[in-house]
């Protein structure tokens, strides 16, 4: 067994641990933290903190988990001895995804990356990631070992409903973020053609999204626009962690030119289009950005 396995199943069941304070603590943190942004500039729920606060104190208690970053935080924290690698990770947290949908009651999540290298890290580094899915039933979907297992957690305890996901072959459903106008040309006539093919699901929390896409089948993109050529998605929280499922799922994934997990980390919080789903639509969409 590789040396990190026993931190990533104390990781995971952490994660699995925390999950019902974090959707505990939504009643009530709907008000946004008057002139708090987070290092993307984005204001910051006080929701985003309750579920940093829990998530570091849980996960950086753990034995083996030396680097802590999260979306809400500017810099990764050393919370052990050493550094990554040789049975010892770094965890790289979206503590509350989605967390525009608190206001509306609508699902979020929460969405983690276990690395044996130091944050930031490429998503090659990833040993583990993984999603929590505040929805109806709180579910947890884990990469690691090349398969995805989805569990059911209840009380905080992880259940292994459904073993080695892969996406289905038939896709079904897609979800693009941004805004039309904001669309460069390319994207604009992929997405054109996708809306004559699939269903439009798009719920504004990227685990929600990605969720129905390896559920159903079909493509999330929060794209590069016009405005943002870089997207809105975080590489280090939501692209590269979430890039781990969809692949280890049968999937692929795409900054619109290569694998989400080989897109090379320059800062802890850049920012890069997120393309995720089967894999003849993710060929499709580099393809018609490469025109
Ligand atoms: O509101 P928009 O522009 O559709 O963006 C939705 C996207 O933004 C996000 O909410 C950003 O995540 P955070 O809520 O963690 O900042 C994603 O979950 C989602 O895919
Ligand atoms: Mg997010
Ligand atoms: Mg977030």
């Amino acid at each position: 067994m590789a040396p990190h396995e026993s931190v990533v199943d104390d990781v995971l069941e952490t994660v699995a641990a925390v999950a019902p304070d974090v959707r505990g603590g939504l009643p009530g943190r709907r008000l946004t933290e008057a002139g708090v942004e987070n290092p993307s500039g984005e204001t910051v729920t006080a929701a985003d903190v309750h579920a940093d606060e829990l998530f570091f104190e849980a996960l950086g208690a753990i034995d083996g988990v030396v680097e802590y970053a999260s979306e809400e935080r500017e810099a990764v924290a050393d919370t052990g001895d050493g550094e990554p690698g040789d049975g010892r990770v770094a965890v790289a947290i979206d503590p509350l995804d989605g967390s525009s949908n608190l206001a509306s009651n609508n699902a979020m999540g929460t969405i983690v990356g276990v690395a044996d290298d130091s944050l930031p890290a490429a998503g090659t580094e990833l040993v583990a990631a993984a999603y929590v899915l505040y929805g109806p039933i709180t579910t947890m979907t884990v990469a690691r070992r090349g398969s995805v297992t989805t569990y059911v957690v209840d009380g905080g305890e992880m259940t292994a409903v459904e073993e080695d996901v892969q996406l289905p072959d038939e896709p079904v459903v897609y979800g693009f973020g941004g805004r039309v106008p904001d669309w460069p040309d390319a994207f604009h006539d992929y997405a054109r053609e996708v809306e004559t093919e699939l269903k439009l699901r798009y719920g504004g929390a990227m685990v929600g999204d990605v969720n129905q896409v390896l559920s159903y089948g079909g493509i999330f993109a929060y794209p590069a626009l016009e405005s943002a050529p870089n997207g809105k998605l975080r590489l280090q929280f939501e692209g590269a962690p979430i890039a781990k499922i969809i692949e280890a799922a049968g999937g692929a994934s795409s900054n619109g030119e290569q694998s989400l997990l080989a897109v090379e980390p320059t800062e802890l919080h850049q920012r890069v289009p997120v393309h995720v789903g089967n894999t003849g639509y993710v060929d499709r969409l580099e393809a018609a950005l490469a025109d």
